[in-house]
Order: structure tokens, then sequence, then C-alpha cells
């Protein structure tokens, strides 16, 4: 009896935020050694990769989730990074003309310091790897997603890790307990390039001078450890905060309400614009974003550790009674 091949292999994987985010100055290749504490929230992507009748990759997007994130700012065509993905993973298997259809359901915002792309991407590369049978480990999928971008590795990957490198060299860390958190998105997103480049030149304008960042911030790992949330928010930490706040102020007095409605600390989400806000529990979560939907935020409960990229739980059966 032979295996029937599968048609359309379905993935999700994780946004995330950093906890502890740590950079270096500009580097000769234009991009900065960080070192960061990545943490998976229970905010996921999905991507569907079904074998098409004609060679060639395409995308579609279907946008919508809890954070109603609109499908406008990302590219259809080769650039997407689910494109880029499958023709990296053919690349590397040895797949002339690859025939694959992808449909992505975005539920991370777009441009939002959440690693959206970067977990469309992690999808693809295992959802691709399982539709053509390619059969790369763990760490080939590292190799080629890291030549995506630095976020990559972690959304393959997920749970919490510490970054080093530019974000792409991790090392799993431990989490005694769930962290509940409230994301407040933006209407907007924020370039990564952009922000990076505003903290180069705040630092050249203040005369800050960057060290090397070369290890994590150990109260950070040892709040996370411990699964103390109270600890953790007297250490979470982006070095990115000013930039993306000099770039969109706005996001100032929304930092301020979410620490005045109850979280225990709020932080930018990497390159922002989205917000992070740490809670006591998953009580006071729920009623966090509560009280920011009330005053008009796009406001979600998450928590995390949350799984890196993996086989998306089947549709639920529909209900005939
Ligand atoms: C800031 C962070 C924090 O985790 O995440 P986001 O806020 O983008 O989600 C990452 O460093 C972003 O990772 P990612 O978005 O994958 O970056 P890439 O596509 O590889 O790079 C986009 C651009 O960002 C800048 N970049 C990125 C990573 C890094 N360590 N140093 C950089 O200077 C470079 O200008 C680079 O050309
Ligand atoms: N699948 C994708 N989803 C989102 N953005 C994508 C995707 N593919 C390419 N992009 C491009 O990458 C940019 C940043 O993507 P994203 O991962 O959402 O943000 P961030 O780096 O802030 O986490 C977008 O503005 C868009 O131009």
């Amino acid at each position: 009896m032979t295996t029937p091949v599968p048609q359309t292999v379905r993935v999700s994987a994780p946004g995330k935020i950093n906890v502890s985010l740590k950079v270096g100055p500009l580097r000769a290749d234009g991009y900065h050694s960080v070192a960061t504490v990545y943490l998976a929230v229970s905010l996921f992507e999905e991507v569907a990769a079904t074998a098409a009748a004609r060679p060639g990759i395409t995308v579609r997007v279907e946008a919508g989730g809890p954070l109603r994130i609109p499908a406008s700012g990302i590219p259809l065509g080769p650039d997407n990074l689910v494109a880029r993905a499958a023709a990296a993973l053919a690349g590397y298997a040895g797949i002339p003309d690859p025939a694959v259809d992808l449909l992505i359901t975005k539920h991370v915002p777009v441009a939002g310091g959440m690693g959206g792309g970067s977990a469309d991407a992690a999808a693809a590369l295992l959802a691709c790897n399982e539709l053509w049978g390619t059969g790369l480990s763990a760490a080939e999928l590292a190799s080629l997603g890291a030549k995506l971008g630095a976020d990559v590795p972690f959304a393959l990957a997920g749970g919490a890790a510490v970054g080093l490198g530019v974000g792409d060299q991790l090392t799993p860390v431990a989490a005694a307990a769930p962290l509940h958190w409230v994301l407040v998105a933006s209407a907007s997103g924020l370039s990564t390039p952009a922000v990076y480049g505003r903290l180069d030149a705040l630092r050249t304008t203040s005369g800050a001078v960057a060290a090397e960042p070369e290890t994590a911030d150990a109260a950070v790992l040892a709040a996370l450890a411990a699964g103390n949330p109270a600890a953790l928010a007297g250490v979470i930490h982006n070095d990115l905060q000013p930039a993306a706040l000099s770039v969109s102020p706005a996001l100032e007095s929304t930092l301020q309400r979410g620490r005045e409605l109850g979280a225990l600390a709020g932080i930018v989400s990497g390159s922002g614009p989205t917000l992070a806000f740490l809670a006591a529990d998953g009580a006071a979560a729920a009623g966090l974003e509560t009280a920011l939907r009330a005053e008009g935020h796009n406001a979600l409960a998450v928590y995390g550790p949350a799984p890196g990229a993996e086989p998306a739980a089947p549709a639920a059966p529909a209900d005939h009674t």
C-alpha cells in the first residue's frame, strides 16, 4: 500500500514579543548584533500549501482575526516571505519547477514588530517540506529561514529563547508558567530598518556609544524561569523603544494608559508599533483587554510561551445539532 501524497498541508506559527532586546552598534553589513529574549505568544499565523496543477508559486492572503488585520501592505508576488520561503526550499532541495498555492491567514499585525512575516515564512517552510516530501531537518529549515529574516528561526522554534547574532542564534530557555499579556495593535505599521536607523541617529546625536551585546539579561531569564510576572515587570527592556517612540510619538500615551489601567509593565514589541502589556494573571489580562477596548484600542489578551511552527489543528467539525 502506498502512502497518499497530501494535497494541502496547513501549518501554524506564532507571533513573538521581545521581553528583552539589547542592540549593539550598526555593523558593516547593515545589521546590528542583538541579545534578545524572545517569547512566542498565542497569536498564530496559518499557511496552507496546496499542490498546484501548473508550475509556479502563488500567494493569497485572508486577513482578519481577532485584531482585524487588513491585508494592505502585504506583497502578493515573489517578494512575499512565503513565496521566498517556498522558492528557497525548492532551490535547496533541487525541485526545478515548484508548483504550489500558498494561502496565508493573517492574524499578526503587519509591520507590527511581532514577526508576522517571519511566522509566515516559517510556516511556509514547514508546510512545503511536508507537501513536497523533501525531509529537511529542523536545523536545515532554521538555516534556510535565517537567510529570509533574522526572526524566522525563532518562529520555527517557538517557546522562549535567547537570540544572539542578528537574533538567529537561538538557545531555548525555561519558562515555568504561562505569562499573560495584552497586545495593542496600531492602525499602521513601522518599518524595521527605519526604526533601527532612528536608534543609530539618536545614539549619534546623544553621543551614546553602544556596547556589543554578548549575553541576554540574566534577571529577565531568572524571572521567566520562575514564572514570576511581578519580577519580570521590573526588568523587561527594549533598546528599540526610544527609537519607535521617536518615529511614532502617539504610542507614549497608550503605554501610559495601559499602566494606569493596571498593567504591571508595558513595552514596545520589537521595532513596534504593537505594544505589549504584562498582566499579573489571565483574569487581569482579560480585564485589561476589556478596559483598553472600551477606550477604542485594538487590544487582545494572549499568553506565552506558545508553540513554534507545527501542523495546524484540524478545523472543528461542523455542528449539525
Ligand atoms: C526588531 C526585531 C526584533 O526581534 O523584530 P521585528 O520588530 O522586526 O519583528 C528583529 O531584529 C528584526 O528581525 P526581522 O524583521 O526578521 O529582520 P530582517 O528582515 O532580517 O531585517 C530587516 C532589516 O532590519 C535591520 N536589522 C534587522 C535585524 C538586526 N539584528 N539588525 C538590523 O539592523 C536591517 O536594516 C535589516 O535590513
Ligand atoms: N507574509 C508577509 N506578511 C507580512 N509582511 C510581509 C510578508 N511578506 C513580506 N512582507 C513585508 O515585510 C514587512 C514587515 O513584515 P512583518 O513581519 O509583518 O513586520 P515586523 O518585521 O515588524 O515584524 C511588511 O511591511 C511587508 O512589506
